[in-house]
């Protein structure tokens, strides 16, 4: 019998507790806590986890330097929340919505003893989740028995830090015609990653020769640029611009990877524009938040040309990044096609914020 969960049936299910505000129980380390994320922490949660021990709040060492407090833990910071705090005061580190409104949050005491590689598998779930990078943290002795009384999930450290290292294996779930103003003879093709992660689909122009290098684009998706034709990026006119060149050569391969907002979620990149309206540019913002400029897995777009049969590419894109992590994915880029399209005034200081910190090419 095997109906038990396995590790990455439970991952995918802690991904989900964290959404919906349900803790999720890690052990390792000698150790073991309960973890929520802040985002959907509630009063009675919190009132809950304070029964089992001293709450402690895990923020990246990006949202550290924000809230001007030493990260002890190199890439985190773990943050005691004093006995009178409520759930307010844990958002308002969490979130820089009100950073600029209310700039001091202290004094603020980092903790420095012990281990803190729960509260960093907290971290990475949160950011898996598409959640803010943040999490309450309770130290707890009867792990196993709790999360039974319970029916929280339970993850060991040991056996999820490989899944969370390896790229989970993407499955073509169905591939179907589609006729498309800019290129006729389309076919979609839908991979599914096995660890419940976001879909990504290939849209195939013609009939690429395998033999040869294609045409290709790696999209990330941007609800924003890409459907609602926004001024603030260059997305949408990329998009189609790589759609048309492709129609016009009769072949190639355009990925649209579900990374929305390099990788932090929609809900995310909102609180990052939102932060760009009180002044801030696109990669100060992702810091504020606590991400770093860009936490795309471009690992998945080489996956996918290799499942499509595809082992070299002409590349559109003005990111040398791209080219250089599909190289090293052991894909052959056997030419950059510069995609300079879409500049308007309002993404003017976005491109030169891109070319200046992230290396793009202008
Ligand atoms: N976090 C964040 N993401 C943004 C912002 N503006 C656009 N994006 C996202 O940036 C990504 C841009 O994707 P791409 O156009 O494929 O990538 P690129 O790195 O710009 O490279 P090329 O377009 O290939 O030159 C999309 O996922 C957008 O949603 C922003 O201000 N903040
Ligand atoms: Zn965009």
């Amino acid at each position: 019998m095997t109906l038990a969960p396995s590790t990455i049936e439970r991952l995918t299910r802690a991904r989900g507790d964290l959404r919906m505000g349900v803790p999720v129980v890690l052990t390792g380390g000698g150790g073991a806590a309960l973890a929520v994320a802040v985002e959907a922490l509630t009063p009675d949660r919190l009132a809950d986890l304070r029964r089992l021990g001293s709450p402690e709040l895990a923020l990246t060492a990006r949202r550290a330097v924000t809230l001007k407090t030493a990260a002890y833990d190199g890439d985190l910071v773990r943050v005691a929340v004093p006995a009178a705090a409520g759930v307010d005061w844990i958002a308002a580190l969490a979130d820089p919505a009100d950073d600029l409104r209310v700039p001091m949050k202290g004094p603020l005491r980092a903790l420095r003893d012990g281990p803190a590689d729960l509260h960093r598998a907290a971290l990475a779930l949160a950011k898996t989740a598409r959640l803010l990078p943040a999490a309450v943290l309770v130290r707890v002795e009867q792990a196993l028995a709790l999360a039974a009384e319970h029916g929280l999930t339970l993850l060991r450290l040991d056996e999820i830090a490989p899944e969370l290292a390896r790229l989970s294996p993407l499955d073509e779930v169905v591939a179907a015609r589609l006729p498309m103003a800019a290129a006729g003879a389309g076919r979609v093709h839908i991979f599914r990653p096995e660890d419940g992660g976001d879909e990504h689909y290939a849209i195939e122009v013609g009939q690429p020769d395998r033999a040869s290098p294609v045409l290709a684009r790696l999209h990330s998706a941007c609800f924003t640029g890409d459907v609602l034709g926004s001024l603030k990026c260059d997305c949408g006119p990329q998009l189609r611009a790589a759609l048309a060149q492709m129609g016009e050569e009769g072949a190639g391969v355009l990925l649209y990877l579900n990374q929305e907002g390099r990788g932090i979620g929609l809900a995310n990149k909102m609180r990052a524009y939102s932060l760009q309206d009180q002044g801030f540019d696109t990669v100060e913002a992702n810091h504020r938040l606590g991400f770093e400029d860009d936490e795309r897995d471009f690992r998945i777009g080489a996956e996918i040309l290799r499942k499509l049969g595809f082992s070299a590419v002409r590349l559109l894109t003005n990111n040398p990044r791209k080219v250089a992590m599909l190289e090293t994915c052991g894909l052959q880029v056997t030419e950059r096609v510069p995609l300079k399209v879409g500049q308007t005034p309002q993404n003017a200081a976005y491109l030169a914020t891109k070319a200046a910190k992230s290396g793009h090419l202008l």
